[in-house]
């Protein structure tokens, strides 16, 4: 008999381009060597161009797919990506709550705040970004906002390094206990950062910026891949940088596929000599 991996549980959309969300999330899953439960709160129409349209799972679907996995098979670590509707998040605070999962207890959560697509198609509905920041941002371990999301939440333009911590100041006032600013989008440097911080501890994350436009699903996939070293027991900062650099690399490979934007790739764990997730 084979020992039972780590559980991470990834409570988000489906791409049916299979680049970013719930498919970004499992393949992560796999790749960093956990095994992978859903909780599936929309289906994207979506290709490489575009998201085309959306359909909400219904709330009480969202939390019994929790509740039914996480009573039988247990949660390691817990990520949330598109969650679409004030109605779902709320459901979703609740549930983590009942089994346990979030800010100051028993299992990690990490909030990826997910607004929209990269296509700049809505993937929340506006009337509950303030229910990510009053139910989800309080139970959050680690938020994972990119730089449009940070200007939603907090009203802060971020268009230079040096404004990532006012930036993280910001949204840690909202309850997170860490809050992880990542510099994808800030243009014109040859290095990518991102910053981690909890108030106390200021982390910068430094890494190679790939000029590429193949980036689907970037920010799922380090949300997952930081989710999954949780789940294995690391602490915050060292899931996060392990998790920034699986990202790293999955970028550097990442594949143009359909007529727009390609999804980085952790095909390169599949190596026979590729590194093991925590080196
Ligand atoms: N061109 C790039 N080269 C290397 N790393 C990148 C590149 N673009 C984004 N990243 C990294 O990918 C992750 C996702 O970042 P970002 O693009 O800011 O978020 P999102 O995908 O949510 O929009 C971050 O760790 C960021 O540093
Ligand atoms: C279902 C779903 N979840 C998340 C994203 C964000 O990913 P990206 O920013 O790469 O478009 C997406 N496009 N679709």
């Amino acid at each position: 008999m084979t020992e039972t991996p780590k559980t991470a549980l990834t409570i988000a959309g489906s791409d049916s381009g299979g680049g970013a969300g719930i498919q970004a999330d499992l393949r992560t899953f796999f790749a960093c060597g956990v095994h992978g439960l859903t909780a599936l709160t929309a289906v994207t129409v979506q290709n490489s161009v575009g998201v085309h349209g959306f359909t909400e799972i219904p709330a009480d679907v969202v939390a019994a797919q929790i509740e039914t996995v996480a009573g039988d098979m247990g949660v390691n670590a817990a990520k949330t990506g598109m969650l679409a509707t004030a109605e779902i998040i709320a459901t979703v605070a609740a549930t983590v709550d009942a089994v346990g999962i979030g800010r100051g207890r028993r299992v990690p959560f990490v909030v990826d705040p997910v607004a929209a697509s990269m296509h700049g198609d809505p993937l929340l509905r506006e009337e509950a970004l303030e229910a990510i920041r009053t139910e989800l941002l309080p139970r959050a371990t680690v938020v994972t906002p990119n730089l449009d999301e940070v200007r939603l939440l907090t009203g802060i333009s971020v268009t230079e390094e040096t404004v990532q911590r006012e930036a993280a100041e910001a949204l840690l006032a909202f309850g997170p206990q860490w809050v992880l600013v990542k510099g994808g989008h800030l243009a014109g440097s040859t290095r990518c950062v991102d910053l981690l911080s909890d108030g106390t501890h200021v982390v910068e994350l430094e890494g190679r910026r790939y000029d590429t436009p193949h980036t689907h699903g970037g920010g799922d996939t380090l949300a997952s891949a930081v989710t999954a070293h949780l789940a294995k027991g690391l602490g915050v900062p060292d899931a996060v940088s392990v998790g920034k650099r699986f990202i790293e690399r999955c970028v550097a490979e990442s594949y143009p596929l359909g007529q727009g934007v390609g999804p980085v790739s952790p095909f390169w764990r599949l190596a026979p000599d590729s590194p093991a997730p925590t080196d």
